[in-house]
């Protein structure tokens, strides 16, 4: 490649809209194809609403093998048939279940379950640099436990730790698998307790209320960004400040 043939190329990645202007501002336009962006968070925070926000097509896998035909089969079909429905959006909700149930601890599963993350992620990257597609894969958190020093105290990107239903938690598939993704987003909610006032009640009333957020871990082209967003029953948005 020249420094002419790179004049060229076109200026910035193409980026998937995530269906809101105020979070695609923060993600710099949206999800950037040739790469793999996690939507990591606790159940309910919010992943998989976002993930079918971008997508029309469900295929179920069962497990990490399975996975590997999978993408495979992906290849097989974008290669032949992309003149015809070509596909640009890859999404895998979760990557975490496939791993938590079938491999264990020692360090033998441990090389195991570390090699296959890089089999996926090689495979995903190959797939998404050559035919320009965005990928976008869930992870699940777990609780940190204990004191914030030792291997409590890995920072990872833009954020010290994260929290999320008032618990430190951590992206499950730890620093091996955060060594296979591009950019990370952590979604988390918080409960929170409000007074309603109401006409027939003398006193106000206590209800519960879930505040989500929105918060960049890392990306290699976007500084540390924080969103409040909400879940409504038609789609995924940004709150604007
Ligand atoms: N129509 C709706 N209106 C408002 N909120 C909704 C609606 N549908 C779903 N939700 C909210 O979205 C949350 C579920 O989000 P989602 O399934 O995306 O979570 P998740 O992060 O993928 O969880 P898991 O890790 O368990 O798959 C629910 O807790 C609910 O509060």
């Amino acid at each position: 490649m020249t420094p002419q043939n790179l004049m060229l190329l076109p200026l910035s990645t193409p980026k998937l809209s995530i269906g809101c202007p105020i979070l695609d501002g923060y993600l710099g336009g949206g999800i950037p194809c040739n790469s793999i962006t996690e939507l990591v968070g606790e159940s309910g925070s919010g992943k998989t609403q976002l993930c079918l926000q971008l997508t029309t097509y469900v295929h179920g896998v069962h497990d990490a093998k399975q996975l590997i035909h999978v993408l495979r089969d992906i290849q097989a079909f974008i290669v032949i048939d992309h003149t015809r429905l070509p596909v640009k959006l890859i999404v895998i909700d979760s990557i975490a279940a496939f791993f938590r149930s079938q491999y264990h601890t020692t360090l033998v599963d441990l090389k195991r379950q570390s090699k296959m993350f890089f089999k996926i992620s090689g495979t995903l990257k190959a797939l998404a640099n050559k035919f320009v597609l965005v990928v976008v894969v869930t992870n699940q958190v777990v609780d940190f436990i204990g004191p914030h020093d030792g291997v409590n105290a890995v920072r990872l990107g833009n954020l010290e730790c994260l929290h999320t239903s008032h618990r430190r938690v951590g992206p499950t598939l730890g620093l091996a698998w955060a060594h296979c993704i591009n950019s990370r987003v952590f979604l988390a909610r918080h409960q929170q307790s409000v007074g309603v006032n109401s006409r027939n009640a003398p006193s106000p009333t206590i209800s519960s209320q879930t505040h989500r957020t929105f918060d960049l871990v890392f990306a290699p082209h976007l500084p540390h960004a924080s969103a409040e967003f909400v879940i409504k029953k038609e789609c995924v948005v940004g709150v604007s400040r």
